[in-house]
């Protein structure tokens, strides 16, 4: 490790000793960032990194609550304000038994480099609690939002700080969220995105970060005069990205061979088709089931407590959560003949195993830049709800496209290498740096 990467980590495990995940993300960001600083130096003398790996402010809070049997129950409930110095904080919610300080930490870190590349005037930050949706009932979830919003009400805002959804979190949460908000604080405001459309929401949110993927990876084909028409492709996750992922893969004329839960994998040699994923939203979104139905049903290959890794494949979409594709997954994709990894999911692959598809030469496109779709249209939610309007779905898909091609150009921009390989990780960390580093230099030391 260079010296001065090392120095600076050294000083942030010291402050941030218990938090793995954090430190993860900002080293794989100051991989990039210290020499680009060390070119640009009113960056270094400006201390940006520093400063942009230091959260604005964390709130933490009980969220206290009464379960179907009339027990108490308590969570805890979070918010990182990582940085506004291009606008209000924006990040999803994260309800899932993992969350603490350390995920959410990285997770907002992330968000402040992916909300720049949008081109959208959005800040960085993300929430949730430890509480584990998986077997509460409608009413335990509602009870849950309404205490986790009664405390966190008084820190967002329109123009403050703008949630959202992520694991756990879907259009369910965001609508008990948004009830007790207005109930509180007596106004109709945008204070969250991914509402439903009758009621605020923009078209395309939900499938935004999906089609948003699979849009970037058409552009990193497209570059070397290919695209995804024919290709296998392996999605882990069934959740919202997942979903939309495998939505616009079929329409594109790709095969989809697996998806996952956190029990394993279904392996479907035929491909998932337009029937089978009404039947995969169906299982997932109303009645809240496992993926190993879908094997039952469909009468495929269901691997128990694996991940899809090891099927032979084109393209690889991790779509479920951080670290989930580690070294010997890499080695495994790439000998399979894997040539293109898109994250969908944020951090889904560990630092040996990005050097892995880097070393072998292979696409490789990092979340912060793969999965911004979801949080542009959310900012086109933003939009929108300051306008009183609502634009139709053509309007919107087109902007979302025109969005993820710009986030494309500019990882190129700043990711090529003299030998002509892109390095997307490289190239998208320096792109959503430059912004925020020279917003925060003309603001001033605050
Ligand atoms: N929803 C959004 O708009 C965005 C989500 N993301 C990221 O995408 C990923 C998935 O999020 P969503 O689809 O929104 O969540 P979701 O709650 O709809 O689905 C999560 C999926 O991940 C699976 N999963 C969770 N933990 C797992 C584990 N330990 N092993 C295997 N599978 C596991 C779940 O079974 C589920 O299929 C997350 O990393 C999230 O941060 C990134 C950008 C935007
Ligand atoms: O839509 C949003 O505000 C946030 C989406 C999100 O949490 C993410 O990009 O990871």
């Amino acid at each position: 490790m260079n010296n001065l990467i090392k120095e600076f980590m050294d000083k942030l495990e010291l402050r941030n000793a218990h938090e793995p995940e954090f430190l993860q993300a900002v080293f794989e960001v100051a991989e990039s960032i210290i020499p680009f600083s060390e070119e640009n130096q009113k960056y270094k003398i400006h201390k940006i990194l520093e400063r942009i790996a230091e959260p604005e402010r964390v709130i933490i809070f009980r969220v206290p609550w009464l379960n179907d049997k009339g027990e108490v129950e308590v969570n805890r409930g979070f918010r990182v304000q990582m940085n506004s110095a291009i606008g209000p904080y924006k990040g999803g919610l994260r309800f899932h038994p993992s969350v603490n300080l350390s995920v959410l930490k990285f997770l907002a870190f992330e968000q402040v480099f992916k909300n720049s590349l949008t081109g959208l005037p959005m800040g960085g930050g993300k929430g949730g609690a430890d509480f584990d949706p998986k077997g509460k009932s409608d009413h335990e979830i509602m009870k849950f939002c309404q205490s986790f919003m009664t405390e966190l009400y008084k820190y967002v805002g329109a123009d403050m700080d703008v949630p959202a959804g992520d694991i756990g979190v879907g259009a369910r949460e965001i609508g008990y969220l948004f009830g007790q908000y207005k109930r509180i604080r007596g106004e109709f405001t945008g204070v969250l995105t991914g509402k439903g459309p009758e009621w605020g929401g923009s078209l395309i949110r939900p499938e935004a970060t999906g089609y948003g993927v699979v849009y970037f990876v058409e552009e990193m084909l497209k570059l070397r005069g290919d695209s995804l028409k024919g290709k296998n492709v392996i999605i882990s996750g069934s959740g919202n990205v997942a979903q939309y992922t495998v939505e616009k893969c079929i329409e594109v004329g790709a095969k989809v061979l697996t998806i996952s839960d956190s029990d394993g994998y279904i392996y479907d040699r035929a491909g998932i088709d337009k029937e089978k994923l009404a039947f995969i939203m169906d299982l997932k979104n109303n009645r809240r089931g496992r993926i190993k139905e879908y094997a039952d049903k469909f009468n495929c290959e269901f691997f128990a407590g694996q991940k899809p890794w090891s099927v032979k494949c084109d393209i690889a979409f991790p779509n479920a959560t951080q670290n989930e594709l580690d070294e010997a997954d890499a080695v495994l994709l790439t000998e399979n003949g894997c040539f293109c990894v898109a994250e969908g999911a944020n951090m889904p692959t560990t630092p040996a195993a990005i050097h892995v598809f880097e070393k072998a030469k292979i696409l490789y496109a990092p979340g912060k830049a793969a999965n911004a779709g979801g949080v542009a249209v959310s900012g086109l939610e933003m939009s929108q709800n300051s306008l009183r309007y609502s634009w139709g779905r053509e309007k919107i898909d087109i902007k979302l496209k025109l969005i993820i091609e710009q986030i494309h150009l500019a990882c190129v921009k700043y990711g090529k290498e003299p030998d002509g390989y892109i390095n997307y990780g490289k190239g998208a960390n320096i792109a959503g740096f430059v912004k925020v580093a020279d917003a925060m230099i003309a603001q001033g030391i605050v």
